[in-house]
């Protein structure tokens, strides 16, 4: 079973007024730190961005970028869903990790125990993702490659929710992902609430 890791650094961060991926907590930018967290469990790691240049610096040059670009139909932002896809396309590996760039507690031993459960995942399962109340917490769970077809048949048919892609496939939950480590950070707010 091999996989990669997509990080997503393409949002307008518009809650957050400035970008987030760049925002240093406990001195590391949050996008270096992602991908550090993914590093813990493959080496292949694709940053999907419409603005790889903003961050080349920031990452070992062990991370690809992969330059994302609008769909015609559609005007920037474009959202996650469709990021993916183009991230997706470059991937050759079985499972992908998806990752949002805003993820400051992640950890990679949880991440890794979740990785070695992927051979579990029924076949017809595209994805493996944390499940709480809520609903699916898309943007930090594992997805086989094999779905790009039917997501980029959703996306052409106007589809951009995450959530409900899922909802219309098969889908394996991640039971009791720890909501901590799961946190996302949006707001100014969030980020005080980290210090
Ligand atoms: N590549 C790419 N990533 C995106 C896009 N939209 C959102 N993301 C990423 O998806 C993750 C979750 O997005 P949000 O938390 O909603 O962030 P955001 O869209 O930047 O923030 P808001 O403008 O406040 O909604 C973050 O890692 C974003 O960078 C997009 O159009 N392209
Ligand atoms: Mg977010």
């Amino acid at each position: 079973m091999s996989l990669a890791a997509i990080v997503l650094a393409g949002g307008q961060s518009s809650r957050m007024g400035q970008d987030k991926a760049l925002i240093p907590v406990q001195g590391v930018p949050l996008l270096r730190h992602v991908c550090d967290v993914a590093a813990e469990c493959t080496n292949e790691i694709y940053v999907v961005t419409p603005w790889p240049q903003r961050y080349r610096e920031l990452l070992p040059n062990t991370c690809r970028f992969v330059q994302e670009r609008p769909l015609h139909q559609d005007i920037h932002p474009q959202g996650p869903l469709v990021g993916f896809a183009q991230g997706l396309a470059q991937v050759q590996t079985d499972w992908v990790l998806l990752l949002a760039c805003d993820l400051p507690r992640l950890r990679g031993e949880v991440l890794q125990g979740w990785a070695q459960q992927l051979d579990t995942v029924p076949e017809l399962a595209i994805a493996f993702v944390p499940y709480h109340a809520q609903g699916w917490d898309p943007l930090c769970g594992f997805y086989r490659r094999s779905c790009l077809p039917l997501l980029n048949a959703f996306i052409s048919r106007g589809g951009r929710s995450f959530q409900r892609w899922l909802d219309h496939n098969e889908v394996q939950a991640i039971p009791d992902a720890d909501k901590h480590m799961l946190f996302n950070c949006n707001t100014p707010n969030d980020l005080a609430a980290l210090n």
